[in-house]
């Protein structure tokens, strides 16, 4: 392990709604640990060892993470924020396995009004996370866009903002033996 601790936020977008939503959680982590964002096209083959949380968070589309096809369905619906042939799912897939234990936590941006329907990007991104051996810190979140190209309402942001200061709160206890360490040895 080296360096200082920080978090990382992967996420992806098609619309712009869940690009919000990752920077109203930096936003709220940052009360607490630094924290970097990066879209998923752009995002680090592997993670970095002073990497010590990573938060991922994408659209659901089709019930669970985008795929190729949903990603062109999403291009046919309007402007698009990022390139249209990466996404969470391929970029998890493609992950080394760890070397230095991380913490994790995902989130998606789901439709407000069919809410009730079952399947979520950030439920089905924390499986593939948990295969890979990250340790889930907090339960998968969502956060709620009023339409396919949303928009995302303040109350949401906010909530978004708030978890992400939660998140970091949750962290504080395993972080604060790797801060005595650091301390101690400087
Ligand atoms: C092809 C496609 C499939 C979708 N499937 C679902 C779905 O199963 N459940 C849902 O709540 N929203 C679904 N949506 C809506 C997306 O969740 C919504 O577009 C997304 O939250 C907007 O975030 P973004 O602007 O970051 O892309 C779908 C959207 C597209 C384009």
């Amino acid at each position: 392990m080296s360096g200082t601790p920080r978090a990382l936020i992967v996420y992806e977008s098609m619309f712009g709604n869940t690009w919000k939503v990752a920077e109203a959680i930096g936003d709220g982590l940052r009360t607490v640990i630094d924290t970097d964002l990066v879209r998923v096209d752009r995002a680090p083959a592997e993670i970095a060892p002073d990497v010590r949380l990573l938060v991922v968070g994408g659209p659901t589309h089709a019930f669970s993470m985008s795929r190729p096809s949903t990603r062109a369905d999403a291009v046919n619906r309007g402007d698009v924020v990022m390139p249209a042939d990466t996404g969470i799912r391929e970029w998890l897939g493609a992950l080394p396995d760890r070397t230095t234990a991380t913490i994790s936590a995902t989130f998606d941006t789901r439709i407000t009004r069919i809410r009730r329907l079952p399947g979520s990007a950030a439920r089905s991104a924390a499986k593939l996370l948990r295969r890979r051996d990250f340790r889930a810190m907090v339960p998968p979140a969502t956060f709620f866009v009023d339409d396919t190209t949303g928009p995302i309402e303040e109350h949401e942001l906010a909530r978004a903002q708030q978890w992400g200061v939660d998140l970091g709160r949750e962290l504080r206890p395993v972080l604060g033996p790797i801060r005595r360490r650091m301390r101690r040895s400087a």
